[in-house]
């Protein structure tokens, strides 16, 4: 069954991120990233140093973590706020062109509070990971707000579950899922009428509108906390910038995914793993083929 989907093949649509001498950041997106509860901080710092790599405009955090709410010396362009009840509001006050919740964001009533305010902000495309999968998967709720969205504003959002959120939102086991890969991947996109990558070993894409992708690159590196909030922050990038750049948020995905393996795959040649790799490494090398491919 995998050997007959077809191989993703994205990399050509890089090109379309080229900028124009008159090009301004308003043309690269404002991507606003919510999550990392206490503890889990470096989740949000790794996804909003990965959009912010990938080219995003500006990067917001919409950071959980009162302790870790603040600017950082060593990657001062990202701008830092500390979330508070008011996620409605906060919303309509920045004005993003692309929202990215979950790395990181836990189970509080905080978290309850923005994934919710989130679902119901309107049009801009959506990148929805991690903890918020696993809300959607505990809260009949949010995935009727998810449907309804995707009904109104069609393949604007994009989930990113691992084999363990992907069996949460089925009601099944990660064992159940990896066992026929293709066959969730489809009930995934029945269920949430979403855009969904089912992470891990060849990845794979399948939207309501586009047939099942399978990602040839990849390596066990890879298996490491934070590679998939890299994957988050690259996807929010890309499709930030394709906003302005004829770059759909399903192309994004595949962008984001394809760049990602291949740029492991690279680092891992040269010896920068598989052992050790780390996610930030991979960000770096991503910028580097992004930049070629240009
Ligand atoms: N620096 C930080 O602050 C970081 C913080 N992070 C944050 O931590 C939070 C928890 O996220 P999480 O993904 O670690 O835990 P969780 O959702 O319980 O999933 C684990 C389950 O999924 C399964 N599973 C996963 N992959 C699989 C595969 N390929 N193939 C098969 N199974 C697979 C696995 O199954 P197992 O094999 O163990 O039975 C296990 O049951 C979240 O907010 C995240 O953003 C991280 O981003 C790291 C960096
Ligand atoms: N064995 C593997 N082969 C290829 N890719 C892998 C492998 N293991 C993990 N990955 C990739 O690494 C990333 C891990 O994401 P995820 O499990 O969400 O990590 P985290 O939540 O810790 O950031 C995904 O993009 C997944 O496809």
């Amino acid at each position: 069954m995998i050997d007959s989907i077809a191989p993703l093949d994205a990399l050509g649509l890089v090109a379309h991120l080229h900028r124009l001498p008159s090009e301004h950041k308003g043309m690269a997106g404002k991507v606003l990233l919510i999550g990392g509860a206490p503890g889990m901080a470096g989740a949000l710092l790794l996804a909003g140093n990965a959009a912010l790599h990938l080219g995003a405009g500006w990067t917001i955090l919409e950071m959980f973590d009162p302790a870790s709410a603040h600017a950082y010396s060593e990657q001062a362009e990202l701008m830092v706020r500390l979330a508070s009840f008011e996620a409605t509001n906060q919303l309509a006050a920045s004005k993003p062109d692309l929202i990215a919740i979950g790395p990181g964001l836990g189970f509080s009533d905080l978290a309850k509070e923005w994934l919710s305010a989130v679902l119901r902000y309107p049009q801009i495309p959506l990148v929805i990971d991690a903890d918020a999968l696993h809300l959607i998967a505990d809260t009949p709720e949010f995935l009727t707000l998810l449907r309804q969205r995707n009904e109104s504003f069609p393949n604007q959002v994009v989930l990113t579950p691992h084999p363990g959120e992907a069996a949460h939102l089925l009601g099944n086991t990660a064992q159940a899922i990896q066992a026929d890969r293709p066959g969730s991947l489809a009930k995934l996109v029945q269920l949430t009428r979403s855009i969904v990558v089912l992470k891990g070993q060849h990845t794979l894409l399948a939207s309501p509108t586009n047939q099942a992708l399978l990602c040839q690159q990849g390596n066990p590196g890879m298996a490491i906390g934070g590679m998939g909030d890299v994957l988050t922050g690259s996807i929010a990038a890309i499709a930030a910038q394709g906003l302005r750049h004829h770059i759909n948020l399903w192309q994004a995905s595949c962008i984001g995914v394809q760049l990602h393996a291949t740029a492991a795959d690279k680092l891992v040649k040269q010896n920068i793993g598989p052992i050790g790799l780390t996610p930030s490494e991979v960000t770096l090398e991503m910028r580097n083929q992004v930049n070629k491919l240009l």
